[in-house]
């Protein structure tokens, strides 16, 4: 039998959510990762360092019984923040990053930022103390079509925030065009971007060929091929400035399987066993261990893990649930549409 040991990985994307969803998803996470960046759009947004402590002890309370997982916090930026919050977060040792997330551009984002002049105190305290910035990379302007959102943000966004604040570190998150990889590969230093397991493997195909397919449907939307070639690529490269963000982010199967659906798919479960099918495919299962493990840590300033999994390759099918059932309702699982045979050994 095949196999692969590397050390434990991270997610440095999730939704964990909170409640009786938190406690159906936090096991699929914590029984492979050690450390997740958690992502601050519940209803209502992680705002200040407080909310953030809160949910914190929500997440630990939730915790399956003899795992061991460290959520990495993160603060849900709006026009309203205070710098001195955020600088007490981070000397704290609570906070790790500073969400941004342009108004209306996803999931519970209403209370996003709408004029980014206004985020420039926030911002420019954060370059002079080190804290990161993630960012959901896409303009909302309706004039904007839906799959360009991600190039027209960094021309108009991003790229003049990096100009005009160059010391502030970015991290692009779930990065979903050739555009976002060339960008971040052309950038000199702080800035670096995340990467889903469906965007590897998914093009804009899987939700609208054959019907409307509402579980591939997520946020920033699958683009074209050509783009998730790039992406490919980009994970396999072994490049340190990519690095795993899975973006799991659960919904009940009644709000996806609706008129208007939500954006989001669940990939905690299964993601390492997708990985590990990708990376093969693409000849590089010795870069898996960078991409999952390495290159994430070392961009957040942190030490890799010291725990090792191994990922073992079957001939028969490993069969993940086709969704898993929730205090909160059923959610259903990423189906990458090709048999997985990677597992990680128990
Ligand atoms: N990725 C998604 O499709 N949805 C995320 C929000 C986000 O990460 O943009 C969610 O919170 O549901
Ligand atoms: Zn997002
Ligand atoms: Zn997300």
């Amino acid at each position: 039998m095949q196999s692969l040991t590397i050390r434990r990985p991270d997610d440095w994307h999730l939704h964990l959510r909170d409640g009786a969803m938190l406690e159906g998803v936090i096991g699929d996470t914590s029984s492979t990762f050690a450390r997740a960046i958690i992502m601050p759009n519940l209803v209502p947004p992680v705002v200040t360092t407080a909310d953030a402590t809160a949910y914190r002890e929500r997440i630990m309370k939730a915790l399956p019984a003899g795992h061991r997982f460290q959520p990495l916090m993160t603060l849900y930026l709006t026009e309203h923040t205070s710098a001195d919050d955020v600088e007490e977060g981070k000397k704290s040792g609570l906070i790790t990053a500073v969400k941004l997330y342009p108004a209306g551009a996803t999931t519970n984002s209403h209370g996003g930022v709408r004029d980014m002049e206004k985020a420039m105190p926030v911002l420019e305290r954060m370059a002079k103390i080190g804290l990161p910035l993630c960012v959901h990379g896409e303009v909302t302007t309706p004039d904007v079509d839906i799959f360009d959102r991600e190039a027209v943000f960094i021309e108009t966004v991003l790229d003049p925030l990096r100009r005009r604040l160059p010391e502030l570190k970015i991290t692009m998150e779930h990065v979903t065009t050739a555009d976002g990889i060339d960008y971040i590969k052309s950038a000199k230093a702080n800035l670096a971007g995340s990467i889903t397991t469906h965007h590897l493997i998914i093009n804009r195909n899987a939700i609208l060929v054959g019907g409307i397919r509402p579980h591939y449907y997520c946020l920033p939307v699958a683009k074209r091929e050509n783009h998730r070639l790039a992406l490919r690529a980009a994970a396999t490269s072994g490049d340190a400035r990519f690095f795993l963000g899975t973006d799991s982010a659960p919904h009940v199967d009644p709000l996806k399987e609706c008129a208007c659906g939500c954006a989001g798919i669940y990939t905690s479960i299964n993601t390492m066993s997708c990985l590990a099918h990708v990376f093969e495919q693409d000849g590089a299962l010795d870069r898996l261990e960078a991409f999952a493990s390495l290159n994430g840590p070392a961009w957040y300033g942190l030490e890799p893990n010291e725990e090792r999994i191994t990922l073992e390759r079957q001939d028969a099918p490993v069969v993940f649930p086709a969704r898993i059932e929730t205090g909160a309702g059923p959610v259903t699982v990423f189906d990458p549409m090709f048999a997985l045979h990677w597992q990680i050994k128990a």
